[in-house]
């Protein structure tokens, strides 16, 4: 069985893939410093809780954090005496190269997101993955990622103001109920999602225009719910559409003998 692990700047997400569905999700936070012997006693707690006991027998990992790639790396040799296959790295083949600017190295979630759209709908999609950073990922016709936008995260842009403000105080996101705000948290809640919205909305519209032809529009990532209920912003919302990515690449990797 293959273990996906996909590494944001905030959160680590494990998921065991059974060669026809996912058999568990798990999600702690990213640290560089966590210990091999850490992640094992993390993940093995978590799979007798579910009672859940695979045969893991291959990793891929996807990281937005480098520094973390090395303990992970010493838990799949560890562990499940595997050498896992990391993406964006030279070894790791894609279905379709990238196309961008020369130099370029492209967020390896958003490699195995472009992967992941292009399996499930075939080519011309955005999607929109909401982690740390908010990331729109154009995924042309034969599935090739060709750029996209990154803009700043909800909660960053919430840190920012608390940060940068000396009277501005934490603030968790909500969907406010009206746009003028009465007291200075809703003030901030207004400002961070209906500013999103306003986001979310026009930067959708450009890449639709520069790219000239319709395109779905997939949303995925921790905060994406928040921005499902009420708008009609997206075609589809695919949770676990990263993780699908990385299933992709990996079998994709087998199919030509790099692993
Ligand atoms: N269910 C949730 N409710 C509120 N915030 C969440 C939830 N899930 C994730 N988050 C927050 O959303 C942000 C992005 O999450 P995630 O997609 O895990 O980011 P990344 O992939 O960059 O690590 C983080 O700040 C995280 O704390
Ligand atoms: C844009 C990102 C920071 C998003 O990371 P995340 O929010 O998932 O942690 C990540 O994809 C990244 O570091 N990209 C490298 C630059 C690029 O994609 O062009
Ligand atoms: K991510």
């Amino acid at each position: 069985m293959l273990l996906a692990i996909d590494c944001g700047n905030t959160n680590t997400v494990f998921s065991v893939w059974d060669g026809e569905k996912f058999l568990c999700t798990f999600r702690t936070s990213t640290h560089h410093a966590r210990t091999a012997d850490a992640y094992f006693t993390w993940f093995s707690t978590l799979l007798t809780h579910y009672g859940v006991d695979p045969d893991v027998t291959d990793v891929v990992i996807a990281s937005t954090v480098p520094r973390v790639v090395f303990n992970l790396r010493i838990f799949s040799e560890r562990f499940f005496g595997c050498r896992p296959l990391v993406v964006g790295k030279p070894e790791c083949l894609l279905p379709q190269e990238p196309r961008v600017d020369q130099g370029t190295r492209p967020g390896p979630d958003r490699l195995a997101n472009a992967v992941g759209a292009f399996d499930r709908h075939g080519g011309d999609v955005v999607v929109v993955d909401f982690g740390t950073a908010t990331n729109f990922d154009v995924v042309a016709s034969d599935g090739a990622y060709v750029g996209g936008v990154i803009a700043p995260g909800v909660n960053l842009s919430l840190e920012a103001l608390h940060s940068g403000a000396a009277a501005l105080p934490h603030v968790d996101i909500s969907q406010p109920d009206k746009v003028i705000g009465t007291n200075t948290v809703e003030c901030i809640q207004s400002g961070v999602f209906w500013g999103y919205i306003g986001l979310i909305t026009g930067i959708i519209q450009r890449i639709k225009a520069e790219y000239g032809r319709p395109m779905k529009v997939i949303s995925t990532g921790g905060l994406a719910p928040l921005f499902q209920q009420g708008e009609d912003l997206f075609d589809r919302f695919e949770d676990d559409l990263t993780m699908h990515g990385l299933t992709v690449i990996h079998r994709y990797n087998k199919e030509n003998g790099v692993l």
